[in-house]
């Protein structure tokens, strides 16, 4: 079984560096001419899938839009899941879960299990409960090539205070959490499956990133502020690893399909502008 950095390697050389959100804002719904409802929900995401499941390398569904909706919002989430799968996209679903172990066991199965209707390729967790605590999806991700990626650095300001505190040997927190992910993808190739979310609006903290060896995620590009040539500051001589992430940035170009993908190749064309100049 290929493990999920080898099939996120091969998806970016294929299609490009890009990971294009589902984020169905209320705003956005409205925007698109939909009703703020289940059925608003489910033509904005097929509009989604049609434009770019298959030619976007990443998809990253934002779970809290789906679930607002109830079970009903969560079966187009899954319907979601199964369409991209289908279009040859990778599907990282945006749930930062984390918790005790035991509970992160079942998360684990909810989303890295292949007989769940939740299956897909990678999720997001937070490791604020101990990077340890996710132990039960790493080892799942493992078994069955699925793919984790942890927050380190993240793209609102509020994170700094908790994540750039310094711990008793003088790291950050933050590098904590780098260091230990580290650990994770040693000696794979050509990447780890395990990832970093790191906000393409931080600056230049001074956090190492160079033996990570996995995918580092890039959110807060495009509606929160940061463009692609922030990407240099941010991730230095680590750039080959960045997977830039944009969501409003692309989805107000709906609904009509080409604009969509138009906006997906024009922000793809600026990140590898950045990216192939590193
Ligand atoms: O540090 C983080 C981690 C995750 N996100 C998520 O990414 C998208 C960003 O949406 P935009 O419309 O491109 O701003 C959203 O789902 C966030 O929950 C993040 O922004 N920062």
């Amino acid at each position: 079984m290929e493990s999920f950095g080898t099939r996120l390697h091969r998806t970016v050389t294929e299609r490009g560096p890009l990971c294009v959100g589902i984020d169905p804002h209320p705003a956005l719904l409205a925007r698109w001419g939909l009703d703020d409802d289940v059925e608003g929900l489910d033509r904005f995401t097929r509009t989604v899938v049609d434009a770019l499941g298959d030619r976007v390398a990443v998809v990253k569904p934002q779970s809290a839009f789906f679930e607002r909706f109830g079970s009903r919002g969560v079966a187009v989430l899954e319907s979601t899941i199964r369409q991209l799968r289908n279009a040859g996209s990778l599907v990282l679903l945006d749930v930062k879960r984390g918790d005790i172990g035991s509970t992160v066991r079942a998360y684990a199965s909810a989303y890295l299990d292949p007989s769940s209707p939740m299956y897909v390729d990678a999720v997001t967790a937070s490791p604020y409960l101990g990077v340890g605590s996710l132990a039960p999806m790493f080892e799942l991700a493992a078994e069955h090539g699925g793919g984790v990626f942890v927050l380190a650095l993240t793209s609102n300001p509020e994170g700094a205070a908790v994540q750039r505190a310094r711990t008793a040997d003088g790291r950050t927190v933050a590098q904590t959490v780098i260091d230990e992910i580290s650990q994770l993808n040693k000696g794979a190739k050509p990447l780890g499956s395990f990832g970093l979310v790191v906000g393409a609006t931080i600056g230049d903290t001074g956090h190492d990133l160079s033996g990570v060896g996995g995918p580092l995620l890039a959110p807060g590009l495009g509606a929160q502020g940061a463009g692609a040539a922030d990407l240099r500051t941010v991730f230095g001589s680590s750039l080959a690893a960045v997977l830039p992430s944009y969501s409003r940035e692309v989805l107000s170009a709906g609904p009509d399909g080409t604009a969509l993908r138009a906006a997906a190749d024009r922000v793809l064309g600026e990140c590898r502008a950045v990216l192939a100049a590193r």
